[in-house]
């Protein structure tokens, strides 16, 4: 599996251009991104990196790659990141990290936000298999659960509130705010959960990503295929040179 996160890393190596100022994600997948930019892009010293985990830019700084603060940035050529699960459509549950809020502003603010998968991520529907994330700010975490509860009483098996394993108390997220997963026994319409959970007051973001990937780039066996919605248009066999 592994291999084939390096397999799918290795293809999103063909995008870059020298001057690209580009945002990653987080995760295996983007670590390996990472080394692979500094052992193999000859321009690399001529790219600007973001990101919205500070595991990767502690990473980027590690590589000798530049870093930026994401705060002082409108746009980028291409936001790269990885995913737990993702649709033919392209619609990804991206729960993992707990870093979807900044995820979801850097896919916002790219050309092209890109995923990177091994083949056994894509699925033809979103599944339970993965929770919904949801980033709360904390005043708001038991009105938000109670009104979670009632509009989704049908759907929703359990909510867990994350928890620090090294300290008691809520786990925090970068902006100070607390995670919640959402574990359902039927996947509500995921048109109307991407709307319907952000309306609820007291919700920062969730970690459903609808409609926002431009491409995933999926690894298998048989090498990268390009999808883009819900067509695969190229398979990988461009060889254009990184060095
Ligand atoms: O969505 C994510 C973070 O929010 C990650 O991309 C996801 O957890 C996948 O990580 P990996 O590359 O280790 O499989």
């Amino acid at each position: 599996m592994n291999n084939l996160k390096q397999e799918a890393a290795k293809a999103a190596l063909q995008l870059l251009e020298p001057d690209q100022f580009i945002g990653l994600g987080v995760g295996s997948t983007i670590a390996y991104f990472i080394e692979l930019i500094a052992s193999r892009v000859s321009f690399k010293s001529s790219l600007k990196f973001t990101s919205p985990s500070l595991e990767t830019k502690i990473l980027l700084q590690e590589n000798g790659l530049i870093c930026i603060d994401n705060s002082t940035i409108a746009t980028l050529d291409y936001y790269f990141d990885s995913c737990d699960q993702v649709d033919i459509h392209l619609n990804a549950f991206k729960s993992g990290g707990g870093v979807h809020t900044g995820e979801k502003i850097m896919a916002n603010m790219a050309k092209q936000f890109i995923l990177l998968v091994d083949g056994a991520k894509m699925v033809d529907k979103l599944t339970t298999k993965y929770p919904l994330c949801v980033e709360i700010i904390p005043d708001a975490w038991l009105s938000v659960l109670k009104e979670l509860k009632s509009s989704y009483s049908s759907a929703i098996s359990n909510i867990v509130l994350r928890k620090s394993e090294q300290k008691s108390g809520p786990l925090l997220s970068e902006r100070g705010n607390f995670l919640a997963d959402i574990y359902f026994s039927k996947l509500p319409d995921i048109f109307d959960l991407n709307k319907q959970i952000k309306l609820i007051t007291g919700v920062v973001e969730h970690s459903l990503f609808y409609q926002l990937c431009s491409v995933c780039l999926r690894a298998t066996e048989d090498g990268v295929t390009h999808h883009f919605a819900n067509r695969i248009v190229e398979s990988n066999t461009d060889k254009k040179s990184t060095q």
